[in-house]
């Protein structure tokens, strides 16, 4: 019979945790390679037993030193990580709440306590303990405009996280800078001013129908938020594939879309633990809603391919067939496959349509609270429709010009400015080594989230307005730096342009139609001024959820319809 040493064993499992983890995990990414340390785990809890039991210990021994040297190891291992990274680790300098230090749980807690307004979490550490905050163990939060050139700009050294490349390989995840930007050249291609304005006679056809909708409301009140979202997805399924969803005709939301929305709402704690989506991933016939729409953006991308030919797609250019050029033009050492361009056909999706949605549905906010800013727009942009019926929409470069539609770009950006559609910004990571970032030394491998203007909390579109406009108040413009909504750099939104248009062509043409009320104006008329004008502003910010891409809070408006002018 074997004689086994359950005091020797105990012993040596206790030193092994910290040996492994300075030598060992410490050097690990374990975003990703999570799973395999899964297997590693699963095995040293299933061997060690079988093999002494072959060696002649009873099988109750075997398994109890097992299970002996197990707990020793992980209760050695776990208080290790603790008292490094609380007190010898090279962020510990940086102040945060403690336990933010030792674990990412405490982020995700406090996020998902929040009621998923992460935003405000981050923002209430900043007041408490400076613009540069430790998040997580190794995550810094820095709220300090100057630091967005050295971790954004096009020279710096910070990448995107390695591991989001894991999960989901499409641009927007590439950490990579050279296959990025190989990549990048082709959508910039396809969302250049040139080929934005190609697109405009179907955004206007799209928002005629929208309109005709709203028409047919008759006055009626209507929430406004899921017919925002029916037309940027629409815009994004006709422009990306030919084909729009054909939302704002049913009035309802395409089902893949919902799983789609479903699925982000999980991806603010995704993010934050990504080697729990590499297991959930190794979960055979779990739903995975972002596979689901690869399939059915692969699936559409066929129809199109039988439905059109080439030369009719290349006469009608739509967004996707700049990403599929990607295959004949990236350089051959990042060779992209079908599902690669499936991949992208949803991120374009996503990215196009959950961050324009919530602009819409903030404007229509504002531009009901605030009817002479209603107004004064009104009269800027029926100056930019040439006669006709107004149904092939407005002259862009009018519509664009800041000298014609000051106050249009103002509210735009203060809308922008104050309710970022992508709250938290996106992360970096720096480089193998140190870097000096506003004013300090950040060390190699850490994680950066990001977040000036005087009555930041007020809507006040006059702070954009160029000098010499008679109702501007650049006072209250302190540093315009603060202002990164498409973040910047090389990485930064490919979509910035068409994004302005989409949104610009909506306000013109429904301001040409429609008078935009609160249900409840006169009420609000006759009791109350610029005061409950304040207080239904902060309740729309308050209602504001943090999905990876910003929830808006639910707007009710009534869209008169005017006599046409
Ligand atoms: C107001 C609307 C929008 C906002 C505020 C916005 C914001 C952003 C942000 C913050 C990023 C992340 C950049 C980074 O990683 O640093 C991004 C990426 C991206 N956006 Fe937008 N976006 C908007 C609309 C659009 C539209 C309409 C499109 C497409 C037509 C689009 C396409 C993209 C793409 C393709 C990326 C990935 C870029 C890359 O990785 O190179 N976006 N956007």
């Amino acid at each position: 019979m074997l004689n086994l040493d359950f005091p020797s064993v105990a012993c040596a499992a206790c030193l092994l945790g910290p040996i492994s983890h300075i030598l060992l995990w410490m050097r690990l990414d374990l975003d990703i390679v999570s799973h395999q340390l899964l297997v590693l785990a699963n095995l040293a809890v299933l061997l060690p037993p079988v093999a002494l039991y072959f060696r002649g210990a009873t099988f109750i021994d075997a398994v109890l030193i097992t299970w002996t040297a197990d707990i020793c190891y992980t209760i050695s291992l776990l208080t290790s990580i603790f008292i490094y990274r609380a007190f010898f680790h090279p962020l510990r300098s940086y102040p945060g709440p403690f336990w933010a230090r030792i674990s990412v749980f405490w982020k995700v807690k406090h996020f998902q306590a929040s009621n998923f307004q992460a935003y405000k979490v981050i923002d209430d550490l900043h007041h408490a303990h400076g613009d540069i905050v430790r998040l997580g163990p190794r995550q810094l939060s820095i709220n300090e405009p100057s630091a967005y050139q050295a971790i954004y700009g096009a020279a710096s050294e910070c990448r995107r996280l390695s591991h989001m490349e894991h999960i989901r390989k499409n641009l927007q995840s590439l950490a990579d800078p050279a296959e990025h930007h190989a990549r990048r050249k082709v959508w910039d291609h396809g969302l250049n001013a040139k080929a934005c304005q190609s697109y405009l006679p179907r955004i206007n056809d799209i928002t005629n129908r929208l309109c005709g909708r709203f028409a047919g409301f008759n006055g009626r009140p209507i929430t406004v938020n899921d017919w925002c979202h029916f037309y940027t997805f629409d815009i994004m399924g006709d422009l990306g594939f030919g084909r729009s969803y054909g939302q704002i005709e049913s009035g309802s939301a395409h089902p893949a879309i919902t799983k789609v929305q479903n699925f982000l709402k999980a991806g603010v704690i995704a993010l934050q633990m990504l080697w729990i989506v590499n297991f959930l991933q190794l979960i055979p016939g779990l739903d995975d809603p972002m596979r689901e729409l690869k399939e059915w953006a692969e699936q559409l991308l066929k129809e199109r391919d039988e439905r059109t030919t080439e030369k009719e797609r290349e006469e009608n250019r739509d967004l996707m067939s700049y990403v599929e050029e990607s295959r004949r033009v990236v350089d051959s050492r990042w060779p992209m496959s079908d599902k690669d361009i499936a991949e992208d056909a949803v991120t374009l999706q996503v990215a196009g349509s959950d961050t324009s949605y919530s602009v819409l549905v903030n404007l229509c906010h504002y531009l009901a609270n605030y009817p002479e800013l209603q107004e004064t727009i009104r009269k800027e942009v029926l100056g930019t429709f040439e006669g006709g019926d107004g149904s092939n929409g407005p002259t862009w470069s009018r519509l664009a010009s800041t000298q014609q539609c000051p106050y249009l770009d103002a509210a735009v950006n203060e809308v922008l400015r104050r309710h970022a559609p992508v709250p938290m910004g996106t992360m970096r990571e720096t480089p193998d080594h140190p870097m000096e970032i506003a004013g300090k030394v950040i060390p190699a491998k850490t994680i950066y989230d990001e977040r000036c203007f005087r009555d930041a909390d007020k809507f006040m579109p006059e702070r954009w307005l160029d000098r010499s406009h008679p109702e501007s108040r650049t006072d209250l413009m302190l540093d315009k730096r603060g202002f990164v909504p498409f973040s910047m750099g090389g990485m930064n939104c490919a979509g910035k342009y068409f994004a302005y248009m989409e949104i610009k062509v909506f306000v013109a043409k429904v301001l040409r139609k429609f008078e935009i009320v609160f249900p409840n104006t006169q009420l609000f008329e006759e009791k109350d001024g610029h005061q409950a004008q304040l207080v239904r502003d902060q309740q729309l910010v308050n209602g504001t959820k943090d999905y990876l891409t910003q929830w808006a809070s639910d707007v009710e408006v009534c869209f008169l319809p005017l006599e046409e002018r």
